[in-house]
């Protein structure tokens, strides 16, 4: 156990730690000692003195508001804050180092793809704790690790095959923006007084405290992406966690940027208010498609009018996700700020090239269709998909940005941001729901957070999406104590029921046990398991990270 001292950091920092304050630290992972260093943990220490209460208060206005939904009322755009809505305001400006960010690549935190994504080409890199990584205990210090070499420019890795990786100079380097773990999560290898500490302080603080410095230094902020926001009020607490550290590191004011993912569907009703909340910092909004979907269905799971079709045919072009995509470019661009595009989930096909064809022209489609819509930049899962989004973006986007396209024809109502979804439920869709999630939840809880499934990108929120579906196309059962509830159907009759769940489940181990090498193969069973202990449950997990981090080192 690791005790915290009184900190000892760069910059002032006047809190006075009650003598029984400690912060204990239960894990054992290489290079830990070098990331929590006495500093670093007085550091993550005080962050969660100042923030966690609110963390937790932010946390129960999440359920209350979700029991309303239930209860029948719908997401509004919130009368409290017509007048800023209204108003003329700006967010501060924006560096010189994310002036231009017409292609990001997202990934894992691991070095080699540190070290790939930052050769990749791509004007940024965005380096993901969040929806790609699986947090053990293991992959977040070699993270952390990994990122404080990348900054320092000296990251190096040798892959088991002997084949050397190496960092390019600095200016051909993308930019880096870390994303830390949403608000819901707890680091449990972190306690203060017994208590888990925040994934997300955990994340960005210790990114920040070791790398504000030296970002400084090059002119750079530390720049982070901020996942999962929900509301206004937690903006305002990211700007709060923000300007603490500014402070406790020595930085300028507004030093430390950020660019706020809307991928819940309430945020969608406050995005003048998330950039409002947090204007000295923030550079720009996220269209995060796939958490936005799962938020849709999650948000909305008792709404039987509003279920969604299957999976494959909720595309960006189905009308509450165009309106939600048009309505954040027109607010991003209203208030100067950036509107990012989103993740196309097709990567490359090397083994049939018919097929790669297909996929690279619907990669080729989603980023015409978001230039066309005046997004600033958007993101690819692969190095691959980079040259693709670079020349329409180049094509649709002569300048650093598209600001001057104001979208003043976009007139999005809350009915368009809710809006059902026309398009059937198959068994193929059912099916390859049970498959995704098994598939999925096996490679996590084996510590790989980012798998490729049928040639689809599979993150923590696009199989969010095939849990959420399954839990509420099963919960609208026919089920006795639940007078006058009917079941829903597959397009060909069948009642989605648990006898439906239990046949796609049967064959799966032996189908995949006979397909070679899958990511996490030793944990299907586990994966299946949970699985149906979360289609079973009375009401459906905010998270499926949630169960499943109980069972990761
Ligand atoms: C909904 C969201 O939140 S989107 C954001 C979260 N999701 C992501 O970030 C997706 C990240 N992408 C990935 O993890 C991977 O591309 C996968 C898992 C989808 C596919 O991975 P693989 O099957 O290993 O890809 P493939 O074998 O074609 O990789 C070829 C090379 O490209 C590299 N590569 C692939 N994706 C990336 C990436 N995103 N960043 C950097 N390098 C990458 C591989 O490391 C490999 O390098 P190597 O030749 O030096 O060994
Ligand atoms: O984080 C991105 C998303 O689509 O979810
Ligand atoms: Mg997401």
């Amino acid at each position: 156990m690791l005790c915290a001292t009184a900190f000892r950091g760069a910059a002032p920092v006047s809190a006075v730690l009650k003598p029984q304050s400690e912060l204990q630290i239960h894990g054992h992972a290489e290079g830990q000692g070098s990331v929590l260093t006495a500093d670093a943990q007085a550091f993550l220490l005080e962050l969660h003195r100042r923030f966690e209460g609110e963390r937790q208060s932010r946390l129960a206005a999440r359920v209350a508001r979700q029991a309303r939904f239930d209860a029948g009322e719908l997401p509004a755009f919130r009368t409290d804050t017509a007048a800023l809505r209204d108003a003329d305001w700006r967010v501060a400006p924006i560096p010189a180092a994310l002036a231009d960010r017409r292609v990001e690549i997202t990934g894992p935190v691991d070095p080699k793809m540190v070290i790939n994504a930052l050769n990749s080409g791509a004007q940024c890199y965005m380096a993901d704790f969040e929806d790609s990584t699986s947090p053990t205990w293991a992959n977040l210090i070699e993270g952390q690790l990994a990122l404080r070499e990348a900054v320092a420019g000296t990251l190096a890795f040798t892959a088991p095959n002997g084949k050397q990786y190496a960092l390019k100079p600095e200016a051909e380097r993308a930019v880096l923006i870390v994303r830390p773990r949403g608000w819901h999560l707890d680091e449990k290898h972190v306690l203060v007084d017994g208590e888990r500490v925040s994934a997300s302080l955990f994340d960005l603080g210790l990114f920040a405290f070791h790398n504000a410095q030296a970002l400084a230094a090059k002119d750079r902020g530390p720049y982070f992406y901020l996942p999962k926001l929900q509301s206004m009020e937690e903006a305002a607490l990211w700007n709060a966690v923000l300007g603490h550290i500014e402070t406790a590191l020595g930085l300028p004011h507004g030093q430390m940027k950020v660019t706020v993912l809307i991928e819940t569907l309430p945020a969608a009703f406050e995005m003048d208010e998330i950039l409002h909340a947090l204007k000295d910092r923030i550079v720009g909004l996220n269209c995060g498609r796939w958490d936005y979907i799962f938020s849709y269905i999650k948000t909305l799971r008792a709404h039987r009018d509003r279920v969604l079709p299957e999976r494959g045919q909720v595309t960006m072009t189905q009308p509450f996700l165009k309106a939600y995509s048009e309505l954040l470019v027109k607010t991003c661009h209203r208030r100067g700020a950036h509107a990012m595009g989103g993740m196309a989930a097709q990567i490359p096909i090397s083994v049939d090239a018919e097929a790669n064809t297909r996929a690279l022209a619907r990669v080729h489609a989603d980023k015409l269709r978001e230039v066309g819509a005046g997004h600033d930049g958007t993101w690819v899962a692969h190095p691959a998909l980079i040259p693709i989004a670079r020349e329409v973006f180049d094509e649709g986007m002569p300048a650093a940005n598209q600001h001057t396209v104001l979208r003043e024809d976009v007139d999005v109502a809350a009915a368009d941001l809710l809006k059902p979804s026309l398009g059937t439920i198959t068994r193929a869709g059912f099916e390859g729901n049970v498959e995704v999630c098994v598939r999925y939840l096996a490679a996590w809880l084996d510590g790989n957070g980012c798998v490729p499934i049928h040639w689809l990108m599979e993150d923590a929120a696009t199989a969010e999406i095939a849990r959420a579906q399954l839990w509420q196309w099963l919960h609208f059962d026919a089920d006795p104590v639940k007078p006058g509830r009917q079941p829903l159907h597959l397009d060909d009759g069948t009642a989605m029921d648990f006898a439906l769940l239990d046949r796609a489940l049967i064959g799966l181990p032996s189908r995949l046990a006979s397909e070679g090498e899958i990511p996490g193969k030793a944990r299907i069973n586990e994966a299946i398991a949970l699985l149906v202990e979360l289609t079973h449950a009375d009401t459906l997990a905010e998270f499926l990270t949630l169960p499943a981090y109980e069972r990761i080192d």
